[in-house]
């Protein structure tokens, strides 16, 4: 970087170009770090390290992005430095991360949220968490839902594009969006935390622990799926204002790491502390089993910046691929007034247009049926377009609301789809009060897809907690469009098993 010609720049700037269209818009580049053998190599002197950074600035400039400085630290030869690159992406679009939270009853999640999203503090009576609850009813297309989404909006940047007392536009502005999918905290809505958890597709898991309360209630459940599901873990320790030291210390934390470092977690505990450790954590995440801890107050504010910095860091996991016949996840369903039937949920592959006619299915025969798409909205803002790994709400044409069920698909006519009454699954039982043997039913989570089914046969007599198995599964009421190597959680009552599709039946597909 410190002097290319002409050919150097153009290789630099294709590399670049590549490794943000690999990573939905942003990577970080650290300049003057060597290979890990020739430590005594790292750093650059002062005139080398402006060279450097003037080259990668004019780079990002080129590909209409911007470079900002993360960090910098002393190698053993000069400076080295980390920076952000990230697209300014036009009015219409943004990178979308979501994050689930989960966490037992008052471990502080809406109230976190609310202090997140609306940039001021709580006053530990729950303040925060009411401009969330106002919110929710103010959701897209009339929407209320168990289920609250809250954005928080960064900029090319890295600043926070949320102000107190405004939520509007936050998408327009932003260049990054964060969703948080707040999850019920009691146990008597694990159904909708399951239903999260597998049917909005989170990028990672936000576990948040009441430092006085500690790992209690549901607090290991939802690890416990989260783990299961493979959805990376960050946990927030809040009220750390309200904790006596000794407790914050001995009981919460202590436990805490000692639970992700055991065989059935096997994390990396890593307690956040300073921007460092939130650089490093934050760009190592998705690829390791880092889990990063953070201690916050939600009153007095303390280390919600560096909550913030590590949220404006994370990348989204999902490869998707735009190129190829698009795929709609259908996880939620409206009738709005003057509109019509809306659908909501995620494009799994491809793009789609307002316009385009799809298939969509299956119905409870299994068939799929032409729809046309009328109109787009994407968090809340008409759009013409939407691609793969954005969420998106369509208004159907000629669609009767009651036709649709969360679950269902659309899909491009071309792509032949097909819908499935059984399927070969490897579970593993996390949770059982007895034994589970053939003709057990359950509920089968999969990703929106909420729907009983049986068990016809597996490779073991009998199942007990924290038994494997090949397992052959029958659905109940309809067939559905499913796909080897997706994830299922499968749950009845107490009992709670996790487990990969690993086959199709072929032989019953309906087409
Ligand atoms: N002192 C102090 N109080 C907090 C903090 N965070 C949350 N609270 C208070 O704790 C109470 C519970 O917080 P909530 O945000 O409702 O908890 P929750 O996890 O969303 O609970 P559910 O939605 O029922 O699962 C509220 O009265 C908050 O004001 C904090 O960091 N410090």
């Amino acid at each position: 970087l410190i002097s290319p010609d002409d050919d150097e720049y153009d290789l630099l700037l294709r590399q670049l170009s590549h490794r943000l269209l690999e990573n939905h818009g942003e990577c970080v580049y650290s300049i003057g770090e060597s290979e890990q053998d020739s430590e005594e190599k790292s750093g650059l002197l002062v005139d080398e390290l402006n060279a450097s950074r003037a080259t990668l600035q004019s780079l990002a400039e080129a590909l209409d992005s911007d470079c900002t400085l993360l960090r910098e630290r002393g190698g053993r030869r000069g400076k080295v430095e980390e920076h952000l690159i990230r697209k300014r992406f036009d009015e219409n679009d943004f990178l979308e991360v979501k994050v689930a939270v989960v966490g037992n009853v008052d471990a502080g999640k809406s109230t976190l949220l609310g202090v997140l999203t609306h940039c001021e503090l709580d006053n530990g009576r729950g303040y925060s968490r009411q401009k969330l609850f106002r919110h929710k009813h103010e959701v897209e297309s009339g929407r209320t839902s168990s289920i609250g989404n809250e954005i928080l909006g960064f900029t090319s940047t890295g600043s926070v594009v949320n102000q107190p007392k405004s939520t509007c536009n936050i998408c327009q502005r932003a260049a990054k969006v964060i969703t948080f999918v707040d999850l019920a905290g009691h146990e008597r809505y694990l159904k909708t935390t399951v239903f999260g958890m597998t049917g909005h597709l989170p990028d990672f898991c936000m576990l948040m622990v009441g430092s006085n309360a500690g790992i209690i209630g549901t607090t290991k459940e939802h690890l416990g799926l989260a783990l299961a599901l493979n959805v990376p873990v960050f946990v927030v320790v809040t009220k750390i204002d309200m904790c006596p030291e000794n407790i914050l210390q001995v009981e919460t934390l202590k436990l805490l790491v000692k639970i992700l470092k055991s065989p059935g977690c096997r994390k990396i505990p890593v307690l956040v502390s300073t921007k460092d450790d939130v650089i490093v954590t934050a760009t190592n995440f998705t690829s390791e089993r880092v889990c990063p801890i953070f201690q916050i107050s939600n009153v007095t504010g303390q280390n919600i910046d560096l909550l913030k910095m590590f949220l404006n860091l994370l990348n989204c996991r999902t490869k998707f691929d735009d190129k190829v016949l698009p795929e709609f996840l259908i996880d939620d369903t409206f009738s709005v007034p003057g509109v019509g039937t809306v659908v909501s949920g995620t494009i799994m592959k491809g793009c789609i247009n307002s316009g385009d006619v799809l298939l969509l299915g299956p119905d409870l025969l299994g068939k799929f049926e032409s729809i046309q798409i009328k109109s787009i909205h994407r968090k809340r803002m008409p759009v013409k377009e939407v691609r793969a790994g954005q969420t998106a709400a369509f208004a159907l044409k000629k669609v009767k609301r009651s036709h649709i069920r969360k679950g269902m698909v659309m899909v491009h006519p071309k792509s032949n789809p097909s819908a499935v009454w059984e399927y070969m699954g490897e579970i593993l039982v996390l949770h059982h009060p007895t034994t589970i043997s053939s003709k057990y039913q359950a509920m089968v989570h999969c990703g929106s897809i909420r729907q009983t089914a049986s068990i016809l046969h597996m490779n073991k007599d009998h199942l007990r907690t924290g038994d494997k198995a090949a397992v052959h599964f029958r659905f109940l009421k309809n067939p559905e469009f499913i796909k080897p190597g997706t994830k299922f959680v499968f749950r009845e009552g107490r009992t709670k098993a996790v487990g990969t599709i690993t086959k199709v039946r072929l032989k019953y597909f309906i087409k």
